[in-house]
């Protein structure tokens, strides 16, 4: 298959890098000046796109590859590629659905450990005693109960946490309590997870209102992604002493983070990193190459979106 053009959008991990080289023509489109630099000497060769969370792929892009017959994206989350042009052009999509499942919800878990037990900024021993509350016991409610929420409800109720949670659709299978509306359910709530996919419906989902739902004591984990949450609202909340902390893996404009959520003590955060473990990227990017060989070859491909 070393003839089948594959494009990347950005720069990704080694292995993927590797791997895609091993077995394509892969070409990185940060070395081209621009897009359409890349499109004019190389659009036709392009048989497929891998997309990542920093870099989706756009109506532009698909347009302007008149070979492309698949979009995989390396990453769950697929809110960054053009659903609706790809449907039009009977382009299928694909994700990395699955293997990095614990991860992510572990680190949400991580992110609450760290907020309560204040154990990224913990007390110098000689300093005056800090009490911190606990997180064991506390009633945590989650916003999406898709395999990501289900694994973070699991760990959580380790914890001695009774679970609810806010979905699309009531998961009865779950045994969790079901809320349909997310005021109500980040008012009963002392921590309040986002794990919900980012649609025009849950855009801000976490807004001024749920905010104050949740309370000076309340805790919230974004490891969704960042317009889940209303980042102004959230810095003012925080800065008031309207919300307890906020653990947050994900922003509202990547990379960027904002200067006031550096400064705060009620927060932790990390660099959209939720499935950045050795085996995790090990296992997308081998889920990625699958599903690219699987459409070159005209198979099933094995985790298809659309
Ligand atoms: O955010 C990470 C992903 O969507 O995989």
């Amino acid at each position: 298959m070393e003839s089948m053009g594959v494009l990347m959008t950005c720069p990704m991990h080694s292995y993927i890098q590797e791997q895609l080289a091993k077995r394509f023509n892969l070409f990185k489109l940060w070395h081209f000046p621009s897009f359409v630099a890349f499109a004019q000497a190389h659009g036709t060769s392009v048989r497929a796109v891998v997309a990542s969370v920093k870099v989706g792929v756009d109506a532009t892009t698909i347009d302007s590859l008149p070979n492309l017959q698949i979009v995989s994206t390396y990453s769950v989350g697929y809110d960054n590629i053009d659903l609706r042009k790809c449907r039009e052009k009977g382009i299928p999509v694909t994700n990395t659905p699955d293997v990095l499942t614990d991860d992510v919800a572990d680190l949400a878990i991580a992110l609450a450990l760290s907020l309560f037990c204040t154990i990224s900024h913990s007390p110098r021993r000689n300093s005056a005693p800090h009490l911190t509350p606990k997180l064991s016991g506390k009633a945590v409610g989650i916003i999406g109960m898709g395999r990501i929420g289900l694994a973070i409800a699991k760990r959580a109720e380790a914890f001695g946490c009774p679970i609810s949670y806010h979905s699309r659709s009531v998961k009865a299978e779950s045994g969790y309590r079901y809320y349909s509306n997310v005021l109500d359910l980040a008012a009963d709530s002392e921590v309040l997870v986002v794990a919900c996919t980012l649609t025009h419906e849950t855009r801000h989902i976490v807004n001024r209102g749920v905010m104050d739902a949740l309370g000076p004591k309340g805790i919230l984990i974004n490891i969704g992604r960042g317009p889940h949450v209303d980042e102004p609202e959230l810095v003012s909340a925080l800065t008031e002493g309207r919300l307890g902390g906020a653990g947050l893996d994900v922003f509202e404009k990547e990379p960027e983070v904002r200067e006031e959520l550096l400064r705060l003590e009620n927060v932790v955060l990390t660099p959209h990193v939720g499935s950045d473990t050795v085996e995790t990227c090990m296992a997308m990017a081998d889920l990625v190459i699958a599903n690219l060989e699987a459409s070159f070859l005209g198979k099933p491909l094995l985790t298809p979106i659309i």
